[in-house]
């Protein structure tokens, strides 16, 4: 797969090479630029450059760091595909770590713009200086089918069973900023998340496709969930993925309202409170910083 150039002008100067740094939460990875080092380009045509494994710098995922009006600062988030995620749990975690640590926003308490909605941030900052944890208001999911969407008659889809041609699949889907369909299983099988994942994915009761979670319960405090993610396939964690795989696991009484998650790049915890409303508590980490050549013919 060629590329052609990508052209980048700002203030009608053609811009050479853009400032990135790459991040991870629990190994979903990231590249973060700031808008005003790229102000005007496509960011979907430049997300699906950057995130390519071989042609690019490599990620999941895409964001970009833009002023906001009423809030702190605004995340604009981009699956490897191009296409738009309206929210990005680990990615939040990263971007909050990012625009901290570089002084974009020096604050503790922190208010982020979503497409999702604003997001409430609380840091915890180490001896020095540096973002140790991250806790997410990730705020009330949604549980009403059209909210998802599903294109279904039923008023929720939880515990619903859907055909993958020969195979009968009981999910659960609800909205955590981004559409998510949660499957519990006895064991989680890396083959079925590819397999069975990639097609719910684009399954046709799904308007806007869907993340794919598959949920293992240990025990009412701890699970495992393993996510194939829409707009980038397999990746080592989910965010969203995790917060909604435990608040379906509360609906249906399996957990309590404090879980341990492990996903295959990492852990976070859950808590949701007496608001229904769901947090995210987890880590965030800095790969490297470097410039990427916007000129250069892949
Ligand atoms: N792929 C998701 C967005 C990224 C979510 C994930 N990386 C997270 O940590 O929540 C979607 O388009 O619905």
């Amino acid at each position: 797969m060629q590329f052609a150039h990508i052209t980048i002008f700002v203030k009608n100067k053609e811009v050479e090479m853009i400032n990135f740094s790459k991040m991870h939460g629990a190994g979903n990875d990231f590249i973060v630029v700031r808008a005003e080092d790229i102000n005007g380009i496509d960011y979907c045509v430049l997300a699906k450059k950057v995130c390519d494994r071989h042609f690019g710098i490599g990620a999941d995922g895409l964001m970009v760091v833009e002023e906001s009006e009423k809030y702190d600062i605004k995340m604009s988030y981009y699956n490897s595909d191009g296409s738009v995620g309206e929210m990005c749990g680990n990615g939040i975690r990263c971007f909050s770590k990012f625009v901290y640590e570089k002084n974009i926003v020096k604050k503790e308490n922190i208010l982020v713009d979503t497409l999702a909605g604003v997001k409430k941030i609380e840091l915890t900052i180490d001896g020095n200086g540096k973002v140790e944890k991250i806790l997410v208001d990730m705020g009330k999911p949604e549980i009403k089918a059209k909210a998802v969407p599903v294109i279904t008659d039923k008023e929720t889809f939880i515990n619903e069973v859907i055909k993958i041609e020969d195979l009968s699949v009981k999910v659960s889907s609800i909205l955590m900023g981004v559409p998510h369909t949660v499957i519990f299983v006895d064991e989680i099988k890396e083959k079925e998340v590819y397999e069975i994942g990639a097609k719910i994915e684009k399954h046709n009761i799904y308007p806007q496709n869907t993340n794919v979670n598959f949920v293992e319960i240990v025990n009412r405090g701890f699970i495992k969930v393993d996510t194939w993610e829409r707009g980038a396939g397999k990746t080592l964690a989910c965010g969203t993925g995790v917060c909604s795989s435990v608040y379906i696991a509360y609906l249906l009484n399996h957990v309590d309202k404090r879980v341990n998650v492990n996903v295959p790049g990492g852990k976070m915890t859950i808590y949701i409170n007496n608001d229904d409303e769901v947090f995210m508590e987890g880590t965030a980490n800095f790969i490297c910083d470097g410039k990427f050549f916007c000129k250069e013919n892949y």
